[in-house]
């Protein structure tokens, strides 16, 4: 379960988080849209403990307002560059964290554990040796998956999953966190600007907009609502009430 309740966030001047407040129910995938700047990033890392709320309450896997250190084990997170370490081997990248800590794995059962995650992510097990150099784009998206999912974690979090990739590979991607989010019955949040990811990943939808959710509800409501700033947002018009520079 990830909640959050009336949180706010200013940086000096700025404030970005005006109170925001929802709840994704365990084995639910809310995806959060909303125009750039408009704070999606800043509300991720107050959910991760990255950044300090100024008011408000975040709870996360059962823990009150975590620190980074305390939700870890908890959840797993496909960064928007995948964010692999290019001095380690594939398969160390998809083990990462199961290799460090207490009651960490040895090499020959986590390898063996990378290699399964990876294949539930498409990759075969000549992948495993490889460097994150050696991959293209889609694959190094894949190899993030195959890490987020590592640990088996409840909860997940993709931030800007199909950024940069092709529309057929974006489709792949969202196609297997759909499958992956449901299949180990995980409690998702995704970032996304891409409308095909909000259709093929979000069981509910909410946007961003001054600070607050304007919009909350289930997918195919976002859709069809005659909400002037959701349509306007998910039909990327220019002209609407979202001002937009040109
Ligand atoms: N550490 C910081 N110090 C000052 N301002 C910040 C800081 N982090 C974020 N901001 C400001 O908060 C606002 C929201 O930024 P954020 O990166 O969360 O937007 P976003 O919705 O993720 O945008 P995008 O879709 O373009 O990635 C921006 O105006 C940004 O400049």
């Amino acid at each position: 379960m990830i909640r959050a309740e009336g949180l706010h966030k200013a940086f000096g001047q700025k404030t970005v988080l005006r109170g925001v407040s929802f709840e994704v129910p365990k084995g639910q995938s809310l995806v959060v849209i909303g125009g750039s700047g408009t704070g999606k990033s800043v509300l991720l890392k107050c959910l991760l403990g990255l950044e300090r709320a100024d008011s408000g309450e975040v709870a996360l896997a059962g823990l009150k307002n975590p620190t980074p250190h305390a939700v870890a084990p908890h959840i797993g997170m496909l960064f928007q560059g995948a964010a692999l370490f290019d001095s380690l081997p594939v398969w160390q990248n998809v083990a990462f964290r199961l290799m460090r800590g207490t009651g960490r794995m040895g090499r020959v059962e986590a390898r063996a554990l990378a290699v399964e995650k990876l294949a539930r992510v498409g990759l075969g097990p000549e992948v495993a040796d490889l460097f994150p150099a050696e991959l293209s784009g889609g694959m190094q998206k894949r190899v993030g998956l195959a890490r987020a999912i590592a640990g088996d974690p409840p909860v997940l979090f993709f931030d800007e999953p199909t950024a940069g990739l092709d529309p057929i590979m974006s489709a792949v991607i969202n196609a297997l966190i759909r499958g992956i989010v449901t299949e180990m019955g995980a409690t998702a949040l995704t970032i996304t600007h891409d409308m095909r990811t909000v259709r093929d990943v979000a069981d509910r939808v909410a946007m961003l907009h001054e600070g607050r959710f304007h919009w909350q509800g289930p997918t195919a409501e976002a859709f069809s609502s005659d909400d002037p700033v959701l349509r306007q947002f998910t039909e990327g018009r220019t002209e609407g009430p979202i001002p937009t520079l040109r």
